[in-house]
């Protein structure tokens, strides 16, 4: 699967907030975006999978215009997890997950449909939130459930917006080692966006770092993960370490030094009695 971005811009009414975008992304791979708030990439994202248009070049798939895709064809080939799901409607997580064989399946759900919900479910770990009402569970658990959606939609290209962002640190470790396997093994194209610099140094095969609105440096992680390009598109000083072969990066905030450290006592555990005394 290849998308070929070519000269695309954007723009909110008269607000400008992509300009001249040139990409050419060819899968298997797990490439992140990179960038700092409001910079444009969940814009990115959304103008390659149609949910807006773009005010000025073109996004081909396989050589096509994705105006020229319907909106089934398009669902078969590109899946997207978005933050958050705006889903409040009492469905089970099943059901949720279901959604996503819809490109796939006719009016009437097969076992083949709910076998693949289920090992997805469990390939997620997951598979004990079947029954749970979706929107009755976590932030965390939101995210797996429409990561599992976006699964088992089987798509050539997986769009991710900050997957792993409300996961606690062994689940943000498992995410990102299984879209990469996904990746790998079953011939996706994973693009994610990402706030963690170190989450995409270690799992991604290619970083595109954005700076006001454009495409500011593009490839491996060693390349574009460095110190200068940090400094010059968040205005923060780090130093990298290589870890692995792949680099590490070490915030540096001089001015936490000058915060007033707070008292080594003033917060504990209480004993019980203590608290039942109060
Ligand atoms: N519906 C909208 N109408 C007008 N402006 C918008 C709209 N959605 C986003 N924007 C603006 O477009 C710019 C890019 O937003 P976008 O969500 O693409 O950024 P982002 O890089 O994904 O940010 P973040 O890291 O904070 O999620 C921002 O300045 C944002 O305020």
């Amino acid at each position: 699967m290849n998308i070929m971005i070519k000269g695309m811009t954007f723009s909110y009414s008269s607000v400008s907030v992509l300009n001249d975008i040139c990409l050419n992304i060819s899968g298997p791979q797990m490439v992140s975006i990179l960038g700092p708030n409001g910079v444009g990439k969940s814009t990115l994202i959304h103008c390659i999978n149609k949910i807006l248009t773009p005010t000025g070049g073109a996004v081909l798939l396989d050589d096509k215009d994705v105006n020229e895709y319907s909106l089934k064809e398009m669902a078969k080939k590109i899946g997207y997890v978005p933050y958050a799901s705006s889903d409040t409607f009492p469905l089970t997580v099943v059901d949720t997950v279901l959604l996503g064989r819809h490109p796939h399946a006719n009016w009437k759900t097969s076992d083949e449909d709910l076998q693949i919900v289920y090992d997805t479910l469990k390939k997620l770990d997951i598979e004990d939130l079947a029954v749970r009402y979706f929107n009755e569970l976590s932030a965390g658990q939101h995210q797996k459930v429409m990561l599992a959606r976006g699964l088992v939609q089987k798509p050539n290209v997986l769009l991710l917006d900050e997957p792993t962002a409300n996961l606690d640190v062994k689940h943000q470790l498992s995410i990102s080692r299984l879209l990469k396997k996904l990746s790998h093994e079953d011939d996706l194209l994973v693009i994610m966006i990402s706030h963690d610099l170190n989450i995409a140094a270690k799992y991604s095969d290619a970083v595109i770092l954005m700076h006001d609105g454009r495409i500011y440096d593009v490839g491996s992680p060693e390349k574009v993960i460095t110190a200068e390009n940090i400094e010059k598109v968040y205005g923060v000083k780090s130093s990298i370490i290589m870890n692995e072969g792949r680099p590490h990066v070490i915030l540096e905030d001089p001015e936490s030094m000058r915060c007033t450290p707070v008292k080594k006592e003033s917060i504990c555990v209480m004993e019980n009695s203590v608290c039942e005394n109060l």
